[in-house]
């Protein structure tokens, strides 16, 4: 399926802002509710990105990278607001916009991915395993500005992390411990 690009605003990764971009080191603006017609319009265009992306003909067609979740200063755009699109542990779809989402309470306990992180933000791969909370309890806004809480855990937990962590100017990499790579502990300075 190839779609014509002249006619549509869809996101590719020339619009994914790179190390150096100051954004990137930014603590995002809050957005105020209801969203606009604008900060709607780039929440679906987010959403967009994360589906073309995981959709083999179309990021093939575009040299897209999937990627399972969004932040907005990605796109150059300082607000607090982030998308995910991955499966939970149930194996569900979740497609999930995320405004001014925080961090309500989270476990003592610390995963990560055994294979460590990346980034769309990160043209190079960086070892090393980046220490998240097992769960969090979080609070957010959806797309129609309704408030909802949910308690994450397992992959998702990690994804709306390593998201969050883009909203407050921190990359996955600022967690990896460079003198004991494998430690598990979340270093005092950078707990969210
Ligand atoms: O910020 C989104 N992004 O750079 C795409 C990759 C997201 C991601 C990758 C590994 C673990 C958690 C989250
Ligand atoms: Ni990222």
């Amino acid at each position: 399926m190839v779609m014509n690009k002249e006619l549509i605003s869809m996101l590719t990764m020339e619009d994914i802002v790179r190390e150096g971009h100051p954004l990137l080191r930014k603590v995002a603006e809050e957005v105020t509710l209801p969203l606009s017609e604008e900060d709607q319009s780039i929440l679906k265009d987010m959403i967009e990105f994360l589906r073309n992306g995981q959709n083999p003909e179309v990021a093939e067609e575009y040299g897209l990278r999937p990627g399972v979740g969004l932040a907005a200063p990605q796109i150059n755009v300082s607000k607090r607001i982030f998308v995910v699109r991955t499966t939970d542990s149930q194996d569900e779809l979740v497609e999930q916009a995320f405004v001014n989402p925080k961090i309500i309470s989270h476990s003592q306990e610390t995963t990560f991915l055994s294979d460590g992180e990346g980034c769309l933000s990160v043209d190079r791969s960086i070892d090393g395993t980046v220490p998240r909370y097992a769960r969090v309890k979080i609070e957010a806004y959806d797309e129609t500005g309704k408030k909802f809480t949910k308690r994450l855990r397992g992959f998702l937990s990690i994804v709306f992390q390593h998201e969050l962590d883009h909203l407050n100017g921190i990359m996955f990499y600022d967690r990896i411990d460079e003198d004991d790579p494998l430690k598990k502990e979340v270093p005092a300075s950078l707990k969210v």
